[in-house]
């Protein structure tokens, strides 16, 4: 569907994204995920023609419609649900019978149907969302791409959201998606991990899960403690990476079997009561390593 070679952005004498090279087929969910500024944004202009790389070229499948969903997408506030959605059907060239037909499936598809004939002002952020979601799904487009669709919306809505863009993809709709959530992570078949803009990683979640080649432990409950505590546990062999998730403590660790025992000593000397548990990687814990990894030197990122 799209196949990037060697794509690079530049503003002035800043790199927004380098050299990036990657093919998207048909079908799946893809994820862009990368934290605020790492070009997540940029490259999802490039997918839906809104910009032109600087370098390198993008190759598209000549058919191929889409639907595209900015970060700060256009609703008409003072028009209906339905009146906006009427006016984007024919935007997109479909007859007015058509284009209230898919409205008012679309509207029941996304438990909008009760609010038809309110001003699209009066909706919650996450109704809005969900409006200008299916506004870019009226006609019927191969490809769909969301720019950060759940920034900013409450858990419920997010959900929500999300089981539309499962659905979406059911109907054979191709779907790119960027988000800042971790744990959304998990809803995407595959995931391109950008960094600074760069491409870190292209791979499906469960994979890079499954592939990450450390033992997970985790520290709970460490909130008042501060990360230039984390020092000490890097000194000890073994020890790969440690940060803080949340209020815990993650430390990254070579597969030994003398790495728990070490652990423990170090806790003992260091007067810590929390419990050492060995854990299951999280896609937040691989993302967390990687970039460190990518970003920074070693020590400093502590
Ligand atoms: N038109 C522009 N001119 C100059 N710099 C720009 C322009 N657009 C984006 N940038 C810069 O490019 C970098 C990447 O921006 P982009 O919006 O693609 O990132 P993002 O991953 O989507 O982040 P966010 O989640 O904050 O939107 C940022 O440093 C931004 O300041």
């Amino acid at each position: 569907m799209f196949q990037f070679e060697g794509v690079s952005v530049r503003y002035g004498k800043e790199t927004v994204l380098q050299d990036l090279s990657f093919l998207l087929e048909s079908g799946p969910i893809y994820g862009i995920v990368g934290p605020d500024g790492a070009g997540k944004t940029t490259l999802l202009q490039l997918l839906v023609g809104l910009l032109s790389p600087t370098e390198g070229f993008i190759k598209k499948t000549e058919s191929v419609s889409i639907g595209f969903v900015s970060e700060h997408f256009g609703l008409y506030e003072e028009m209906s649900l339905q009146e906006n959605l009427l006016f984007y059907g024919t935007l997109r060239g479909l007859q007015r019978i058509e284009a209230e037909k898919r409205a008012d499936e679309l509207l029941k598809w996304a438990s909008l149907e009760p609010f038809a004939d309110r001003a699209a002002g009066n909706l919650s952020g996450g109704m809005k969302r969900k409006l200008a979601i299916i506004a870019a799904i009226l006609h019927h487009p191969a490809c769909l791409v969301l720019d950060e669709p759940t920034h900013g919306v409450d858990p419920v809505s997010r959900r929500e959201i999300w089981r539309l863009i499962q659905e979406i993809k059911q109907t054979g709709t191709t779907v790119i998606v960027s988000t800042q959530y971790l744990d959304e992570v998990p809803q995407c078949d595959e995931v391109l991990l950008l960094f600074q803009g760069k491409l870190m990683q292209k791979e499906s979640p469960l994979t890079l899960v499954e592939q990450f080649p450390f033992r997970v432990f985790r520290l709970a409950g460490m909130r008042r403690r501060k990360t230039r505590d984390l020092l000490s546990v890097k000194q000890i062999p073994g020890v790969v990476d440690a940060f803080f998730r949340g209020a815990d403590w993650i430390l990254l660790c070579e597969k030994e079997r003398k790495i728990t025992r070490q652990l423990e000593i170090w806790k003992e000397k260091e007067g810590l009561a929390q419990k050492l548990e060995k854990i299951e990687p999280s896609f937040e814990d691989v993302f967390i390593h990687l970039m460190r990894m990518g970003g920074k030197p070693d020590d400093s990122a502590l």
